[in-house]
């Protein structure tokens, strides 16, 4: 082929790319047809056309897909690297502003949090993590993000819920008004009245599991426990029943499916337009099946049979008939599914941190026992919702363990949709970015949390005059003396503003009743040949956490022996 001929081709070749380029620059086009026309069809119909300046198809085949293929991912480089990006003032690792794969690998090992928690402490409050994406550790960023005018969610839903095409879950729909339409239903099933209904079904299940740890001589697995009462209580909310893990363990293995699809999922949230792929491949999202069929079943089920107790189906479905429109049964068994997966798995960690942090911290487990003792004394039945929502170091260890091990740690992605960009607190965000809060960082940031951000201390949740009343208030006296810094405005393990944790208040419910109850019947303290580092080293963040075992010998206390 002539050197002019070669010139030709090329610089065709590269006009066509840089068409391409352009292209997905201003539609971003997630449709795998797209893809495939744009990225195989129109190379080869360059190999068709340009195929008799070259000695072979084969030759004409491989220069024309090199260089069309190059143009278009160089092209995309050089943009996303250079100073005519929107996002170019903001620092981030070269790789990050590159391409999202790279979060996508760099979280692959569950440890996200603590990449993104040393890309801020390396870049500073702002960091670009995507090329699209920044997050965030500053409080004066939270309202603007997240607040009431805040932005709506980020497309990161549309990667890890690529499936649910029709209908989605609450947490993942992105229109505002449309979120607002489907979050009143569950604003009312968490409302005080109704909140005061589920003791029952919350009774049952923790009296069911306090009776299965006094069965047991060996020592237990808390956090499979403590899963199992999560996971049997928020099915018996969202279906009335039909699991009976506190009871028989998790015989069908769901966490451990349902746990082995949260990489994946991940992957999926940073690269969302791979959603698109994964959902065509057979055998995909088998697990979540599995469960959905499970969920449909008892939904019917309950549906047809009805309840004795309001329960937060009745709410989802709207059994009162207050809404002028109803809900469907698809959306019904969306948000109830949700209402497993946000609500069981999140307290359950939470929970299993907080048992971790006391058995390792001696000192805070004798003040919340001594608490427990003053408030609920031997024999008494600590059973009391209201009062346990009045006891300072109960509430203080409930906050110290979300602050430091938040079941969402790496905070919820939000999108910019404003024409013309937003400011996000002291910062401007073009249209089309995404941005989150980073949780797991702001948590351990010491201008917010001082001193020793990263200890667990409970002793920083209370006034003053509530340290000083502790019956040994020795750790507390230093805060006291040499000032500390105790700012809850950067405290957001549920998220902040109108699409934030609609359960906060029942999971706060639950996780003071399981701590007061335990505490007050058992001693308990990790298994011996369990390392303490292990609990940290296992805790991985996939969106939502995932924890490891937490083996721990109960023994019940002096005056529950025989109870
Ligand atoms: C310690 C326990 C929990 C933690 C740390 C937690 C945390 C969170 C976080 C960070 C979000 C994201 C909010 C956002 O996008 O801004 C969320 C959403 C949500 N959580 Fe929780 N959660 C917990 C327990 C529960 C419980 C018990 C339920 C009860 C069903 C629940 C139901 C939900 C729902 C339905 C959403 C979606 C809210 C929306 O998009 O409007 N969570 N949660």
């Amino acid at each position: 082929m002539s050197l002019f001929a070669l010139k030709d081709c090329c610089l065709t070749t590269v006009a066509a790319g840089l068409c391409c380029y352009l292209f997905f620059k201003r539609w971003e086009p997630t449709s795998p047809r797209l893809h495939f026309v744009f990225l195989v069809f129109v190379p080869c119909l360059l190999d068709l056309a340009l195929r008799d300046r070259f000695s072979s198809f084969l030759r004409a085949a491989l220069f024309i897909h090199t260089i069309y293929l190059s143009t278009v991912l160089g092209s995309v480089a050089l943009y996303r690297l250079s100073s005519y990006h929107p996002l170019a003032s903001y620092p981030g690792p070269t790789m990050c502003k590159l391409t999202k794969f790279w979060m996508a690998w760099m979280s692959s090992d569950g440890k996200q949090h603590l990449y993104v928690q040393s890309l801020h402490n390396e870049y500073g409050d702002i960091v670009r993590i995507g090329p699209n994406e920044v997050s965030i550790r500053d409080v004066n960023a939270i309202n603007s993000l997240v607040g009431t005018a805040g932005c709506p969610k980020g497309p990161h839903w549309d990667g890890r819920m690529a499936e649910q095409k029709d209908t989605r879950a609450l947490i993942g729909i992105r229109d505002n008004a449309e979120h607002t339409r489907r979050r009143r239903p569950w604003k009312r099933a968490f409302d005080t009245t109704a909140l005061a209904d589920y003791g029952i079904i919350m009774e049952r299940r923790l009296r069911q599991l306090l009776s299965s740890f006094e069965r047991r001589k060996q020592p237990v697995d808390m956090a499979e426990r403590l899963s199992c009462f999560t996971f049997d209580f928020m099915s018996d909310m969202a279906f009335g029943g039909g699991s009976e893990m506190i009871r028989d363990g998790d015989v069908d293995n769901t966490w451990k499916l349902f746990d082995s699809g949260l990489p994946l999922a991940l992957v999926l949230s940073h690269v969302p337009w791979l959603g698109q792929y994964y959902v065509m491949l057979p055998r995909v999202g088998h697990a979540l099946k599995k469960f959905r069929t499970f969920c449909q079943d008892r939904a019917r089920l309950r549906q047809k049979e009805g309840s004795q107790v309001k329960d937060l189906f009745h709410y989802l479905i709207d059994e009162a008939g207050v809404e002028s429109t109803p809900p469907t049964f698809a959306e019904v068994m969306a948000d109830g599914v949700l209402a497993i997966v946000a609500g069981a798995d999140t307290t359950a960690t939470v929970l299993s941190s907080l048992f971790w942090a006391l058995s390792t911290h001696p000192e805070a487990y004798h003040q919340l026992q001594a608490e427990v003792d003053r408030w609920f004394p031997a024999g008494s039945d600590a059973w009391d919702v209201g009062r346990q929502a009045e006891m300072p170091y109960l509430n203080a260890v409930i906050n110290e363990a979300l602050r430091l091990y938040p079941a969402v740690m790496g905070g919820s992605q939000r999108g910019v949709v404003d024409h013309g960009g937003r400011l996000v607190g002291p910062y401007f965000l073009p249209e089309g970015t995404s941005a989150l809060i980073h949780f797991y960082s702001m948590h351990r940031d010491p201008r917010y949390f001082s001193p020793k951000p990263d200890a667990f201390w409970p002793e920083r949740w209370l006034t003053p005059e509530q340290r000083s009343a502790l019956p040994s208030p020795s750790g507390a006296k230093c805060l006291d003396k040499y000032g500390y810094v105790h700012n809850t405005s950067a405290f957001l393990p549920f998220s902040y503003g109108p699409m934030n944790c609609v359960g906060k208040r029942l999971a706060y419910h639950e996780m003071r009743a399981v701590v007061t109850m335990l505490v007050q019947r058992f001693d308990f303290r990790l298994a011996d040949g369990y390392s303490p580092d292990t609990w940290e080293h296992d805790l991985k963040d996939y969106w939502v956490a995932t924890r490891g075992e937490l083996p721990m010998a109960l023994s019940p206390r002096e005056s529950f022996r025989g109870v």
